[in-house]
C-alpha cells in the first residue's frame, strides 16, 4: 500500500478503479459521500441488495448497544454494504464472525499484521479496538446491512472520546494509511464471502474463526444480561454463540454478552 497524505478524500472513481472486476455486479453500486449521519442508516433508507456505501464523515455513527461510534472526516473507513438472503439461511447469526474473518483478511492483503479477532466482532491490535461490525436488519432477517468501521489515520486527539482503548492503523504502521486500497481489500475479501455464506463450509468456518480468534483458550469474563460467566472461552458454537468452559467443567454458550479477559492471567 503507497504512502499517502492522511485527508485524501476518498473517490468513488478510485475505489471502482481498484476494485477487481466481477466482484461487486455493478460498479454503479458504489456510493461515497463526504457526509453523512451513518452508512448504514443511509443504506437502510436508500440502499438496494447489493449496494455499497462508504462515508468520509459520519454525524452520527453508530455502534454496538447504541453506542456512538466516533467517526471523525478523512481519516478513517465507514462502510456498509446492504445485502440480502433468501432464503435466510439458518446460520444467519454467523454472519457478524465472518465480516470479521473478511475484515482480518484484508487487513493481512494490506500487510497489515498480528491482529485478531474478539468476539463477536471487534478488530483488535495488541489489545486495543482497531475496528468494529455492526449488523442491523432491514425489516425482514432477509434483508440486511453490513456496517464496518475502522481506524485508520485517527490520531490520540480524535479519538479523545472513546472511551475504551483503541488503536489505528497508522499508530501500528508509524505512517499514514491509504483508505482507497484498503476499503477495495474490504470488497475483495467481503463480497466472495457474503455470496458463499448461504452454502457455509462450517468446519471451514471454524478453522478460519480459531485462526483469528484473540479468546480462544483465555480466560474471560462475560457479562450477559444480569449473569457474570468467568471461565475459559472455548471456541464458538455453529451458532456463532461463546463457548465458555465454566471451571466445574460446564461448558456455557452465550449469543451476546460483553467479555473482557481477566489481567494477570
Ligand atoms: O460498536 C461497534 O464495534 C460497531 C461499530 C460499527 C461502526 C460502523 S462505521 C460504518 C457503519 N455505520 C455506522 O453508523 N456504524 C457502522
Amino acid at each position: 500500500m503507497s504512502r499517502t497524505e492522511p485527508f485524501e478524500p476518498l473517490r468513488a472513481s478510485e475505489i471502482r478503479r481498484q476494485l477487481s472486476t466481477g466482484v461487486l455486479w455493478s460498479l454503479d453500486e458504489i456510493y461515497v459521500f463526504p457526509e453523512l449521519e451513518s452508512t448504514n442508516a443511509w443504506a437502510l433508507q436508500h440502499g438496494v441488495c447489493g449496494d455499497v456505501c462508504v462515508a468520509d464523515q459520519q454525524t452520527a455513527g453508530r455502534g454496538r448497544r447504541g453506542r456512538e461510534w466516533q467517526s471523525p472526516a478523512g481519516m478513517n473507513v465507514y462502510l456498509s454494504v446492504r445485502w440480502c438472503f433468501k432464503p435466510v439461511p439458518e446460520h444467519l447469526p454467523l454472519l457478524s464472525l465472518v465480516t470479521g474473518l473478511a475484515v482480518a483478511d484484508a487487513l493481512e492483503d494490506c500487510a497489515i499484521h498480528g491482529h485478531g479477532l474478539k468476539w463477536p466482532n471487534d478488530v483488535y491490535y495488541d489489545g486495543k479496538k482497531l475496528g468494529g461490525i455492526l449488523l442491523e436488519a432491514v425489516g425482514s432477517l432477509e434483508d440486511v446491512v453490513i456496517g464496518i468501521g475502522l481506524n485508520v489515520n485517527m490520531l490520540p486527539a480524535s479519538g479523545a472520546a472513546i472511551d475504551q482503548p483503541w488503536t489505528s492503523l497508522q499508530q501500528i504502521r508509524g505512517e499514514p494509511v491509504e483508505r482507497h486500497a484498503l476499503i477495495v481489500a474490504i470488497l475483495q475479501r467481503l463480497i466472495p464471502r457474503l455470496k458463499a455464506f448461504p452454502r457455509l463450509d462450517m468446519t471451514q468456518f471454524q478453522h478460519d474463526w480459531q485462526h483469528r480468534d484473540l479468546l480462544q483458550g483465555r480466560e474471560v469474563l462475560a457479562h450477559s444480561g444480569t449473569e457474570t460467566l468467568r471461565g475459559l472461552a472455548s471456541g464458538v458454537d455453529n451458532r456463532g454463540q461463546l463457548r465458555i468452559t465454566l471451571h466445574d467443567g460446564l461448558i456455557k454458550n452465550l449469543s451476546s454478552a460483553d467479555v473482557s479477559v481477566r489481567l494477570g492471567m
